[in-house]
């Protein structure tokens, strides 16, 4: 009898689907975009149900004022993280990201803070501003791979800032091993590429030889720790030889005492940034690319405002953004339309919780669907299409008359005490790179044979728990020849920014960048 009612909703949940014994809702838990599944849920059941996961419970917040409450109010009993026995696997339990509510987690969040205070991120303004010149630079040489130059900056500017070596190639060494090891990482976490092993611990002692996916996760680790502590290897023995540049390992090391790190933490903080902290800026500018090109009236009005403000004779700066009120809420509806981490990570609880009468088991997983949020039609107006002026109507862009005032600007980040630590420098590097290139280019669909644009699917999102467009065309060209002009002057300008960074670099790395500036 009790095994028949593993797997049934306990008096006290939330709502939620119909159950079956042992597996709960497990048999239609989704495997892919389970913020759709999770949304359409959330029409059904409200804006706080469960799903029951065998034994487990999982809670979905689809609900603004429930976010607030549980995930900022009472963080401190909701900011642990699900157990994941193929992270603990893979990182030891030194993921951040993924960490859970332990020791190793406060140490490494400490050490995160102390560093991406924004005082800190402005530091790196120049080098941000520099590699987004040369995004503009890339665009102007290759526009058709717009797609891989983002991508090249994100992790160009993170290896800078975190090691002080960028990547100016998209294939430069140490970004095709991250590329590499992300890949694997991202495989090994897939929902159904491991067996349920969080549900039944006894999988773990399957044998090696019959557990690939003990083979995967120790190819996976070897080749993350391959790539973090050898950067963090050469930036010691560039300590060693008393050659600083001011990134933010060499201050790690420096404080490693204070900060109660040794090596090992140490190796994994760097490397838990990059992964952190490359893909999701790419996949927002990535996004944004998609919606200039599929919103053509949004992006004139944005382009109407650039020239007043800034004017065609020079880039855009950051300060200019104060003066760009359209291009701010453009930013923020990039971020409702297609939030990068559409359910951020999940949470889980410390201890059992209680919210409108309901009991929010200890140990429940917490989803915060904030893609459910942003495409709520009763908070906002026509949620699916992309519509910045809704951000000038009201401060969190939701429907007049309509109370957004639990929202927020920077719930895309995250809840609570696991809110990101790099949002200023993400910030940074989205606004930089959203004026860049609303001031420089044209985006257009493609066309076909006769001429007519090929329509684009705003739709077609890459899985995981990160988003970002599938790889597509558009047209890009630049404003005028002065723009294109200016850029060129200004990244050649950027040369001396850049050489700070260029240490060790590899033999075609050298060729590279050699050769782009003789172009000048
Ligand atoms: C567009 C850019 C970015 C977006 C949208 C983004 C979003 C997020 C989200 C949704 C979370 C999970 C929050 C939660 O669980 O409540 C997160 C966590 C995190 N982010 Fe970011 N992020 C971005 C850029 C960055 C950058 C540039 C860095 C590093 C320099 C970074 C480092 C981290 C770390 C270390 C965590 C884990 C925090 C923890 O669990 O304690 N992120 N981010």
């Amino acid at each position: 009898f009790r095994l028949v009612k593993i797997g049934s909703r306990e008096p006290g949940l939330p709502p939620g689907p119909p159950t079956v014994p042992l597996l709960g809702n497990l048999h239609i838990f989704p495997t892919e975009f389970a913020h759709f599944r999770f949304t359409e849920w959330a029409r059904k059941y409200g804006g706080v149900y469960s799903l029951k996961i065998g034994p487990g419970t999982a809670v979905v917040l689809t609900d603004p004022t429930a976010v607030k409450v549980l995930m900022d109010q009472r963080s401190g009993n909701t900011v642990d993280r699900p157990a994941m026995h193929v992270a603990d696997r893979v990182a030891g339990g030194l993921n951040m990201v993924l960490a859970r509510y332990t020791e190793n987690w406060r140490t490494l969040r400490r050490a995160a803070h102390t560093i991406l205070t924004p005082q800190e991120s402005r530091k790196h303004l120049p080098i941000q501003q520099a590699e987004a010149t040369q995004v503009l630079h890339d665009i102007l040489s290759q526009p058709e791979g717009f797609y891989t130059h983002i991508r090249r900056y994100s992790s160009s500017v993170i290896l800078s800032v975190l090691y002080g070596k960028r990547a100016p190639r998209y294939e430069t060494p140490e970004t095709t091993a991250f590329f590499e090891a992300q890949h694997e990482w991202e495989r090994v976490l897939e929902l159904g590429a491991t067996p349920p092993i969080d549900l039944i611990p006894l999988l773990k002692y399957v044998p090696v030889r019959w557990a690939k996916w003990k083979r995967d996760c120790a190819r996976t680790r070897k080749l993350q720790r391959d790539l973090y502590f050898g950067l963090l290897n050469e930036t010691r023995e560039r300590l060693g030889r008393g050659e600083e540049n001011g990134c933010y390992m060499e201050e790690i090391l420096k404080s490693q005492e204070e900060l109660g790190m040794d090596l090992e933490i140490t190796g994994y903080l760097g490397g838990v940034l990059i992964e952190a902290g490359s893909d999701t800026t790419s996949s927002f500018l990535q996004t944004l690319v998609l919606a200039l090109t599929a919103y053509p009236e949004a992006q004139k009005k944005a382009q109407e405002e650039i020239d007043r403000v800034v004017g065609s004779h020079r880039m855009p700066t950051l300060d200019d953004l104060d003066e760009l009120r359209y291009i701010r809420a453009l930013i923020l509806e990039t971020h409702r339309f297609r939030p990068v981490a559409p359910m951020l990570v999940p949470h889980a609880t410390l201890t059992a919780e209680e919210y409108k009468g309901y009991i929010i088991p200890k140990g429940a997983t917490i989803f915060v669907n904030v893609y459910g949020i942003f495409h709520d039609s009763d908070l906002f107006d026509d949620p699916e299409n992309f519509i910045p002026e809704r951000f000038l109507l009201t401060e969190n862009g939701t429907r007049p008359g309509v109370d957004g005032s639990d929202l927020r600007h920077n719930l895309p980040f995250g809840v609570g005490r696991r809110l990101c630590p790099g949002i200023h420098l993400a910030q940074n590097s989205i606004n930089i790179n959203t004026m860049n290139l609303i001031w420089a280019f044209q985006f257009s669909p493609d066309t076909d044979a006769s001429g007519n644009p090929i329509p684009l699917d705003t739709s077609a999102y890459q899985r995981g728990i990160l988003t970002a467009p599938e790889p597509f065309r558009c047209t890009i060209k630049p404003r005028s020849k002065e723009r294109a002009d200016i850029i060129e002057q200004e990244f050649f300008e950027a040369t001396d920014t850049f050489k700070k960074f260029e240490y060790g670099l590899s033999a075609e790395d050298r060729e590279f960048v050699a050769k782009s500036r003789a172009q000048e």
